[in-house]
């Protein structure tokens, strides 16, 4: 058997299951990612980080840190062409908190549906970055018959097939949702994709929805535009600045949300896990912990529902995006640095939310389950 190394590390205290999984290691220690300094991992073998920590050379070259991971989808905060030149092994969590973003998608939906008196039946959702999030959202409104249009320009060049162009997503569709990565550069860069020049081109009485990263949007010209369109909904859960938040573009926002759409307990866990494995092969360590040893169990298991036609109720139950909303408003009027820290706050003590799939929806009488089988829910009965 291969001996385990003794190692440092140190990770951000917001990363959930650090002991279960990494304690094996060696000396594990935390503190709060968004002050992180190079002082902070002196010692350090492995660094394990979230989204609020930039991983650079500024941080890391005068310390002897060998692996960074980060235990989140995203990875613009992380200089990985400088990890790569130093020899240092990197690892982030691919899809894993994806399932939870789509479900902050579709609660937003199903509730502005339900105030503004539509059917999503009606609409055509426009899904920019079909990848993980973007391509998990796309099959769940498929199989819910939801008819989508979909962009994304780097899959389209290598797969041709059915995408469209971000022109013909913003004249056709009634909801747009973002869900691209940030990136400054290459060929279809993403920063400011949205902008002062193609916001006005959003069709009338459009919902557009960004639980990507803000600066894909240009939030000053959001609210610019906004302003002249009373039109538009917007759900945004990510802003261009953040921990600082534009508090008119807030307050013109139906949902407004600290950018916690993936931040169900499955979602954080699975990228701590994800990380654990991808630490064990770096060490070319077996990966003895599975997911399910390290996850607690749904304080909410089963519904009985006897209108397999009502989607909300229970996507309601699992997450109620209005609660975050509700929260998230209260420190809007907060002086500036109380705003910043009160953002990172109410990340940092985010309620418990778990999965859609952790929920099992027993379906009394005989109607037809698919709805809430294509929403993501363990469904049983009804004939399903
Ligand atoms: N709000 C939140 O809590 C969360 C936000 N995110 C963000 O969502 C992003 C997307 O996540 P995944 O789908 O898992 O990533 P992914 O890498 O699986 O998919 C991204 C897709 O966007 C496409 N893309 C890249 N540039 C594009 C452009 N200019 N126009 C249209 N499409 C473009 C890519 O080809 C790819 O298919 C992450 O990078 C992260 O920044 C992820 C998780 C949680
Ligand atoms: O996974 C991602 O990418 C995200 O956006 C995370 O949900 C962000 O969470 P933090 O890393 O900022 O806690």
């Amino acid at each position: 058997m291969t001996a385990v190394p003794h190692l440092t590390i140190v990770a951000d205290e917001n990363i959930p299951a650090l002991v279960p999984l990494f304690q094996r290691f060696g000396t594990l220690r935390t503190c709060a990612g968004r002050s992180m300094t190079a002082e902070d991992l002196k010692d350090a073998d492995v660094l394990l980080v979230r989204s609020v920590t930039r991983v650079s050379s500024e941080l890391l070259k005068d310390t002897p840190v060998r692996f960074v991971g980060t235990a989140t989808i995203g990875t613009d905060h992380v200089d990985q062409e400088w990890l790569h030149q130093q020899g240092i092994g990197f690892s982030s969590a691919p899809g894993c908190n994806a399932d939870s973003v789509v479900e902050y998608v579709l609660s937003s939906l199903l509730q502005l549906a339900f105030e503004q008196r539509f059917s999503l039946l009606d609409k055509a959702v426009g899904i920019v970055g079909v990848g993980n999030v973007g391509g998990r959202l796309q099959q769940r409104l498929q199989a819910m018959g939801i008819q989508v249009l979909l962009c994304d320009p780097p899959r389209q060049a290598v797969e041709g097939g059915d995408f469209v162009s971000l022109d013909h997503v913003l004249k056709e569709a009634d909801i747009l949702a973002l869900h691209t990565p940030l990136t400054r550069e290459g060929d279809w860069p993403t920063y400011h994709l949205l902008n002062a020049n193609n916001l006005p081109r959003l069709k009338q009485n459009a919902v557009l929805l960004n639980a990507g990263r803000g600066p894909v949007i240009d939030n000053a010209a959001l609210l610019a535009v906004s302003q002249s369109r009373p039109d538009l909904t917007l759900v945004l859960d990510v802003w261009e600045h953040e921990p600082a938040v534009d508090v008119r573009l807030a307050e013109r926002c139906a949902i407004a949300t600290p950018h916690i759409a993936g931040y169900s307990l499955d979602g954080k866990i699975r990228g701590t896990w994800m990380l654990y494995k991808a630490l064990c092969e770096h060490l070319q360590l077996p990966a003895e912990l599975e997911l399910g040893e390290v996850l607690p169990p749904s304080t909410v298991r089963e519904l009985r529902v006897s209108d397999a036609e009502d989607l909300l109720t229970p996507a309601r139950l699992v997450f109620d995006p209005y609660r975050d909303d509700r929260a998230f408003r209260k420190t809007l009027y907060l002086p500036a640095d109380e705003q910043r820290l009160a953002f990172d706050r109410l990340r940092r003590e985010y309620p418990e939310r778990r999965e859609y799939c952790t929920l099992k929806l027993v379906i009394e009488g005989d109607r037809v389950s698919s709805p809430l089988w294509a929403m993501g829910f363990d469904c049983a009965g009804g004939g399903a």
